[in-house]
């Protein structure tokens, strides 16, 4: 159920929603720095977190998998130090052209800048270069799908990263437990998985269009990540302490860093 303006709406936004209304530019607004939204609130927890993971020298390797990345790059920019290549996918042909856009240097491309200077001051340049070199291949996505980068195959990679994806995309906690099981074929056994999103949202607003989100509690995420066969390792949570943007009605952050697979 989705809670806006003091209304009730259950309405489930899919796959044909995102092909058609996921505005990239629209969605990248909520990146601005300095605006105090959404996103800038997101990013002051989950930068922090993913500079710890990637910098501690344990979650590292050759390939990373970034699912649903959208048209972002903030969730990689730490991740780039460690491993040799990155993996961007998503569900939408307009989020591939805007990360192509960003890859190639190309005008119009979003400015990540002043998020670049927050992970590393003084070394921009850099860092986007690092990252753009990394970022091998973007590719479409689908998390319901067994193999979700179908049809290509890919090997099993030492790390999946997720952010704000599986909650956008799934309508119901069950199929978030299968999309968890499909993306996590995509990993090594003993494989790193790094998933970050909002807790108890039942809604984002992308410009006009209204976006659903499956509301997630903690206890859920664990039940779920323990079911697939995760060991977790941490899991951060932020609860919200504010209520100034109303494009999101999400009730905390959560970071987890988990090690897979461990049933068959
Ligand atoms: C809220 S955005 C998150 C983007 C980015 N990862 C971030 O952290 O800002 C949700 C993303 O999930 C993608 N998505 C929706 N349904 C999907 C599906 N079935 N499979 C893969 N990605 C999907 C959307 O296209 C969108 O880019």
């Amino acid at each position: 159920m989705c809670r806006l303006g003091g209304s009730t709406m259950a309405e489930f936004t899919g796959g044909d929603d995102y092909q058609a209304d996921f505005d990239p530019k629209a969605y990248l607004r909520h990146y601005k720095f300095g605006e105090d939204t959404f996103g800038e609130d997101y990013l002051n927890f989950s930068l922090k977190h993913y500079c710890k993971t990637f910098t501690s020298g344990v979650v590292t390797g050759d390939t990373l998998i970034d699912i649903g990345s959208g048209p972002t790059i903030h969730q990689l920019l730490s991740a780039c130090e460690s491993f040799k290549e990155i993996i961007a996918s998503d569900y939408t042909y307009r989020n591939h052209q805007e990360l192509e856009k960003w890859l190639k240097n190309e005008p119009g491309a979003f400015d990540w800048t002043p998020v670049v200077k927050y992970v590393c001051e003084g070394k921009e340049a850099e860092k986007e270069a690092k990252l753009r070199k990394t970022i091998k291949q973007v590719l479409k996505c689908d998390v319901h799908k067994s193999n979700p980068m179908d049809p290509v195959i890919l090997p099993p990679a030492d790390c999946l990263v997720s952010s704000l994806c599986l909650e956008g995309a799934c309508k119901d906690l069950t199929t978030y437990r299968i999309a968890l099981k499909n993306i996590s074929s995509l990993l090594k056994p003993g494989g790193h998985l790094v998933l970050s999103g909002v807790l108890g949202c039942s809604f984002y607003m992308v410009g006009p269009k209204r976006f659903s989100s499956l509301v997630l509690g903690e206890e859920f995420l664990r039940e779920a990540l323990s079911d697939t066969g995760f060991i977790i390792q941490e899991f951060e949570v932020l609860i919200r302490d504010d209520n100034t943007d109303d494009s999101c009605d999400f009730s905390g952050k959560f970071f987890i860093l988990a090690l897979g697979l461990q049933l068959a």
